[in-house]
This record gives structure tokens, sequence and C-alpha cells, in this order.
């Protein structure tokens, strides 16, 4: 068996004094897609940013490739891309200079790249446009132009399909199969059905033997 990209040995997090999830344990091997799922307010988004390590309110152990996640940060943030909830985009800007400021401090890609990617996402011919002024699956796509450039093995996102249309939830579906298959791995919330094969499962509010 491969080693795991992450392992959760454990987990514990508790919001306003309830319990969200204890014991939670899971290994995210190499070559997988995995949901979390769980009704409404049963702790997803708090996973996940638990695992981006953007909240600390939480207790156990999370290991990257075998390591200690928290004394090997710096690589762990380099091989990670989260996608929260929300687009994350600036409404000023353009899709280009949006792509453009999420890849600072990244990979430098020209715009010729970057370009591509947006037309990737069905952007073209918009990519000058202010995004106040696109739709809100558009402002989604130019998020979602960020999997197209992605070198990051181990992908969190976190309900990335909401606004996106049928053909489009197809399209990043593929994306999300094909990170799978070069080697990385996929950690996705949604409450769109998916259709991939395979997929492992995180099982939030259903007591305290959460577990995969
Ligand atoms: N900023 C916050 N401060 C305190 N509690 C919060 C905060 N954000 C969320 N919570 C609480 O944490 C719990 C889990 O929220 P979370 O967003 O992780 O759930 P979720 O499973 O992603 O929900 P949904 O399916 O509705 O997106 C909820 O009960 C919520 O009230």
């Amino acid at each position: 068996m491969p080693e795991p990209l992450l392992q959760a040995v454990g987990l514990e997090c508790e919001r306003d004094e309830r319990l969200l999830f204890q014991n939670l344990s899971f290994s995210i091997l190499p070559g997988t897609v995995t949901r979390v799922e769980g009704p409404n307010g049963s702790g997803k988004t708090t996973l996940l940013r638990i695992l981006a390590g953007l909240n600390d309110a939480w207790t156990g152990d999370l290991s990257w490739c075998g390591k200690p996640r928290d004394q090997h940060r710096e690589s762990y943030l380099r091989n990670m891309l989260y996608l929260g909830h929300r687009p994350g985009i600036k409404p000023l800007l353009t899709p280009l200079e949006n792509l453009r400021a999420l890849m600072a401090g990244r990979r430098p890609l020209n715009d010729d790249a970057l370009l591509q990617a947006l037309s990737g996402t069905g952007l073209s011919g918009f990519e000058h446009v202010p995004c106040r002024n696109l739709s809100a699956g558009q402002q989604r796509r130019v998020a979602l132009a960020r999997l197209l450039i992605a070198d990051e093995p181990l992908w969190l996102l976190d309900e990335v399909f909401t606004a996106i249309d049928a053909s489009g939830v197809e399209a990043i579906e593929s994306l999300l199969l094909q990170r799978a298959q070069e080697g990385g791995a996929v950690i996705v919330t949604t409450h769109h059905d998916l259709n991939l094969p395979d997929m492992g499962r995180i099982t939030l509010g259903v007591g305290p033997s959460d577990e995969c």
C-alpha cells in the first residue's frame, strides 16, 4: 500500500461548545478522490479549513507524507491547494488579473498560460472584464481556472460546484479524476451528486464514531 499523502488520527473539533467531530481518523492515499459528506452544519467546511491549516481549534494528529504536518508546514502549504466555498476573487480585478494574483508566490506563469486556463473554464471573451460584471457561475469559474494550472498534488475543494452548470460540473469532475490519476489526491465537499468511480468518503454528523 502506498504511503498516505495525508493522514488524520483522532481529530476532534468543538465550536461554540458543540462537538463537531471526535475520533475522526482517515488516510488519503495518492490516486484517490474523497468526499466529505454530512448534513448542513456537520463540520465539512471546518474540517477542510483544519486540513488547509486555516483553523487551529482542533486536537489530534495530522501527517503529511508520513511526517507531522505542522513540523513540515512549508512543504505542506507548497503542495496543497485549497479552494474555499467562496470564490475568493477580487470583484474590481479582471479574471486575468485575479488569476495572476492567485498564482503570486506560487509557480510563475506567463499570461498566455493564464489565458489558456481561463479559456479552459469557458471564460474566453471575458478575460479583461471586471469580475463584478460577471455572473456568479462565471466568477466561480475564475477561481476554478486555478485547477487547470495547479501543480500541487493535494487539492482541498470546498463546495466549488456552487453556481456551476451541468457541463461545468462534468469538466471539474474530469479534472479531479485527472489529478488522482496523476498520483495526487482530492478531498472535496459538495451537496451535488458526483459521478466519480471509487470515491472515498468521510462522513460527518453521524455521532462519535465518525470515520471513513
Ligand atoms: N466562524 C464561526 N464561528 C463559530 N462557529 C461557527 C463558525 N462557522 C461555522 N460555525 C459553526 O460550526 C458548525 C459547522 O459549520 P461548517 O460550516 O463547518 O458546516 P458544514 O458541514 O460545512 O455546513 P454546510 O453544509 O451548511 O456548508 C456549525 O454549527 C456552525 O454554526
